[in-house]
């Protein structure tokens, strides 16, 4: 397909002979139209839409490459489609991102934070950022060093965070303006199978109080135990998405996804590895 050269923006239908996508869902948490967009000769998203409904917990799936980064990051107002829009709580995000991003907390991929404060001096930038008042920020601040295990190293710098400490602050400072919509991009990387478990807690609890969680992961177990509804991308295209037990059906999800996304590779190609 030829995509043009100079862009439409945001919100227009797509490159020309795409077809139009359905109408956005005005009652979903998160209602993506025809998303596109191209790195040079990549086309790393491909006229996506899809729908996230309210209250649910939705994974997103997808071989390394797929492009569940740039489709989320368009989604939340991070990276400007070529193409396309999404509905936050059924407000354009590009059209009006204030009120939109107002209700999403976002942790990003590959986040850069400001890392020469301290955990806790962190997650007051981000409430403060929110416009929130310092005594509500200083009591959730609290609360979630608490709940996510930095109690003792709220006043370290965050440059001197372990990995998982460093995502769980992150998760923190997308979490402290209370959100109505959470979308994480792999937040259980290189966090401990402990604070894992307890991530998982806050949020299903997040979701049972009538939260959206959108999170993307590569591990089909936790995404099938975890999550209510599911969507597996692949090369820049939505393949399935829907429940978890109406993409999985009879299978696992784990096989379903092989089976939908292909690509086993046979290790014939590395013989010189075998008795070296
Ligand atoms: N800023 C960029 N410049 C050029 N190419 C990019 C850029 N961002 C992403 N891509 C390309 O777009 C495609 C989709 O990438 P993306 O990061 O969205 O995939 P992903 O599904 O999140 O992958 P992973 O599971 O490995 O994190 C890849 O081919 C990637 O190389």
């Amino acid at each position: 397909m030829t995509i043009p050269v100079d862009p439409s923006p945001p919100g227009s239908a797509g490159p020309q002979g795409a077809p139009e996508p359905p109408p956005y869902d005005p009652s979903a948490a998160m209602s993506v139209r025809g998303l596109w967009k191209r790195f040079g000769q990549k086309i790393a998203v491909h006229g996506v839409s899809l729908d996230v409904p309210r209250g649910s917990f939705y994974g997103l799936v997808g071989p390394n490459g797929a492009g569940k980064t740039t489709m989320l990051s368009m989604a939340t107002g991070l990276l400007r489609p070529d193409f396309g829009t999404a509905w936050v709580q059924g407000v354009d995000l590009w059209a009006r991102p204030d009120e939109a991003k107002a209700t999403l907390g976002v942790l990003p991929d590959g986040v850069r934070l400001f890392d020469r404060l301290t955990g806790r001096q962190l997650l007051a930038y981000a409430g403060m950022l929110r416009g929130m008042d310092k005594a509500t920020v200083v009591e959730r601040s609290n609360d979630l060093l608490q709940a996510f295990d930095l109690g003792a190293d709220a006043d370290t710098f965050v440059v001197d965070y372990s990995a998982g400490m460093t995502k769980k602050i992150a998760l923190g400072s997308a979490m402290i303006h209370a959100p109505r919509t959470l979308v994480l991009d792999e937040p259980f990387e290189a966090v401990d199978p402990v604070s894992a478990a307890n991530i998982r807690d806050i949020l299903k609890d997040y979701v049972s109080g009538g939260g959206t969680v959108i999170v993307s992961s590569h591990v089909m177990d936790l995404v099938q135990r975890m999550c209510d509804h599911v969507a597996v991308m692949a090369a820049g295209q939505v393949l399935a998405a829907g429940t978890v037990d109406e993409v999985r059906g009879e299978q696992s999800l784990e096989d379903r996804f092989v089976d939908l996304v292909g690509g086993r590779q046979h290790s014939e190609g590395l013989s010189w590895l075998r008795g070296s």
